[in-house]
């Protein structure tokens, strides 16, 4: 009746993707290449021992593979809406198939028929406080979810080695992932029980205490105490699951994805592919290499993410981007501190009084800048890289001089400097739309990226950058822009950064394609300092930014404007690059890639058009 002890079955499973685990002195267990891995390829994938949709929005997807309507490309036109279980009238579902699953592996223990509280009908909850109640009770429903869907699989599981006997170890290497290897993992997974504050330790035991008197958990030997000891490993192994728009749709426990440490510089990214957890490099790893992955967003600063790394993950992280010995490391410099919930609180309670480091001023602003005084044909003529300018060092360096600057250093130069096979030839050979089945996707993408326009290496600007090095070009990038006096919105601190991301959302949805468009470009200089270059928020980013600036070109059309060639170079780049970023992380299998591809057919139509 215990959990396996043995991690024979998970070994022979890593080790079938050329993959093993160390001991590290710091990190308890760490997963390390045994083979070179290519960016772009799949480290491992990682099953789910128990998954819960977030109750606001389970209307949106399948509850049980985690699909949204139309979101394969094979399913895109499919306009079937999701099936609503008839019973409990709260859970959605595909079809059938996902329905019998659900039922199979928990639903028929959790559904309970509706009644006018437990009754979630979207349609049905037309008030804003009914939505509100349900994110309420989220947080204190998801982790008895957790603990009953993962107890019935690890009780279920028990239950089979007793009636198989243990589990016989094949001598074939497992290359699938047997419940097995999922248990095994699970049970290797660290709890952190003498770590945990008081009030959760509390919480544990509550939630354990419900969830085993539940009538489906009662007989089974699983005790309050292992519950409480899950409920510890959730809390430092959990993973949120996301669509492709990097929305969370719900909470997994996947003890496989779960044995890889946290860096703020990873070199792995996790993806889902439905319910299934996908892992992902997005650098080349070397054998013997660590694999990491990021626990928290680390678009935040320095002290923020190790406050939640240490709060939630009760660790010291001490990463390359975490020292200072280093260029990476230097990047927290620069970016400095967030508005902290004390400036938020002091904010909403006092009002705004025209203190132009608070935050609704700060975006005021911004808007002013973007729309008054940054005049796009003008300064990317003015600083290109082939004239030799570079803003006045007496004078701060301002939003928009902050972008046209860095722009250069950063795409193309510091992605070529990522990618040896990326290389920016100078030819101004049209760009060809080819995208016949058979060639190799790497291939098909690598060829136009040389397509590009730009100047060749040589008559680029700025020469420091001239470097081959990443970490040269990052660093020379960093060093000039700090030779500055400060300006009133320093550009490069994160406080800009989080008002001007909420501006480029703000902006799309109101249809200012043209201001979407500076601010897009503002956050990808940003992005491309603080994310690796292949990383899904970068691959995300430059699709929205392609289409603003399409948008914008077309909007500027209509209003009688004529095309100028910048415009028509900045979002033929920002295609080429949203393509080589999303093949890399999305996947070809991806609604980004399709809809990348349609943009980039949409372009090169029109192109031809005016030939
Ligand atoms: C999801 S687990 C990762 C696997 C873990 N090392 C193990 O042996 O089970 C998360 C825990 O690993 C440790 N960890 C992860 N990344 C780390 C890092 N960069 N430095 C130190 N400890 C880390 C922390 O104890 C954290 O709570």
């Amino acid at each position: 009746m215990t959990a396996p002890t043995t991690i024979a079955s998970l070994e022979k499973y890593l080790a079938s993707y050329h993959l093993a685990l160390v001991q590290d002195k710091d990190k308890g267990k760490s997963v390390v290449a045994t083979a070179p891995l290519e960016r772009g390829a799949i480290v491992t994938t990682s099953q789910p021992l128990g998954t819960v949709p977030l109750k606001a929005n389970r209307h949106e997807f399948c509850n049980y593979c985690f699909r949204k309507l139309g979101s394969t490309a094979t399913t895109y036109n499919q306009t079937t809406p999701l099936q609503r279980c008839s019973r409990c009238k709260s859970a959605y579902f595909c079809d059938m198939a996902c329905f019998k699953n659900a039922w199979l592996s928990y639903h028929q223990f959790v559904c309970q028929p509706a009644t006018p509280n437990n009754h979630h009908h979207h349609d049905d909850d037309e008030s804003n406080n009914k939505i509100n109640d349900d994110e309420e009770e989220d947080d204190s429903t998801l982790d008895l979810e957790m603990t009953e869907r993962v107890a019935l699989n690890v009780s279920r599981f028990m239950k089979r080695q007793q009636v198989n006997g243990e589990q016989q170890q094949g001598m074939e290497p497992n290359d699938e992932e047997t419940v097995q290897v999922t248990m095994e993992a699970f049970a290797s997974l660290m709890d952190h029980l003498d770590n945990h504050p008081h009030y959760l330790l509390d919480h544990y035991a509550s939630v354990a205490k419900t969830a085993k008197e539940k009538s489906y958990l009662v007989d089974t030997p699983l005790q309050e105490k292992q519950l409480i000891q899950f409920l510890g490993r959730f809390k430092c192994n959990n993973f949120a699951i996301y669509d492709e728009q990097l929305f969370t749709m719900g909470e997994g426990t996947y003890p496989v994805a779960s044995l890889f440490n946290h860096s703020c510089r990873p070199n792995a990214a996790v993806l889902f592919d439905g319910a299934l957890l996908v892992i992902k490099a997005i650098d080349n790893i070397q054998p013997d290499e660590e694999i990491t992955i990021a626990y928290v967003d680390i678009a935040h600063s320095r002290t923020a993410r190790q406050k939640t790394l240490r709060d939630k993950y009760f660790f010291q992280c001490t990463c390359e981007r975490c020292r200072d010995d280093n260029v990476i490391g230097r990047i927290d410099g620069m970016l400095g501190e967030e508005e902290s919930d004390w400036d938020r609180a002091e904010r909403l309670l006092n009002g705004h009084h025209g203190d132009p480091t608070k935050q609704d001023d700060i975006s005021k602003h911004i808007m002013q800048l973007v729309e008054e005084e940054w005049d796009l044909p003008v300064m990317t003529k003015t600083y290109n890289r082939t004239n030799g300018t570079i803003p006045d060092r007496s004078k701060p360096l301002s939003l928009q001089y902050y972008v046209h600057f860095l722009l250069p250093f950063l795409t193309p130069y510091l992605w070529s400097a990522s990618n040896p096979a990326i290389q920016f030839v100078g030819t101004r050979s049209p760009t060809h739309h080819s995208n016949s089945a058979n060639s190799s996707a790497t291939g098909t993408i690598l060829k136009q990226l040389t397509a590009f326009d730009d100047p060749p290496r040589h008559a680029a600007l700025p020469d420091s950058a001239a470097s081959d090095s990443y970490h040269d070009i990052l660093g020379a990038a960093i060093d000039q822009v700090s030779t500055y006096p400060p300006a009133e919105i320093i550009p490069f601190r994160i406080t800009t950064l989080s008002a001007c991301t909420k501006l480029f959302v703000d902006t799309m949805m109101e249809g200012n394609w043209r201001a979407a468009t500076k601010l897009g470009m503002y956050v990808l200089v940003q992005y491309s300092i603080i994310y690796p270059p292949y990383h899904p928020m970068l691959a995300q980013h430059l699709l929205l930014l392609a289409k603003s600036a399409w948008n914008s070109i077309i909007q500027n059309e209509i209003q009688g404007g004529k095309l100028e060639t910048f415009q028509e170079r900045g979002v033929r780049r920002w295609i080429l690059l949203a393509k080589e970023a999303i093949l890399y992380t999305f996947g070809k299998q991806s609604t980004m890639w399709r809809e990348v591809l349609e943009l980039e057919w949409i372009f090169i139509r029109e192109q031809n058009l005016k030939k």
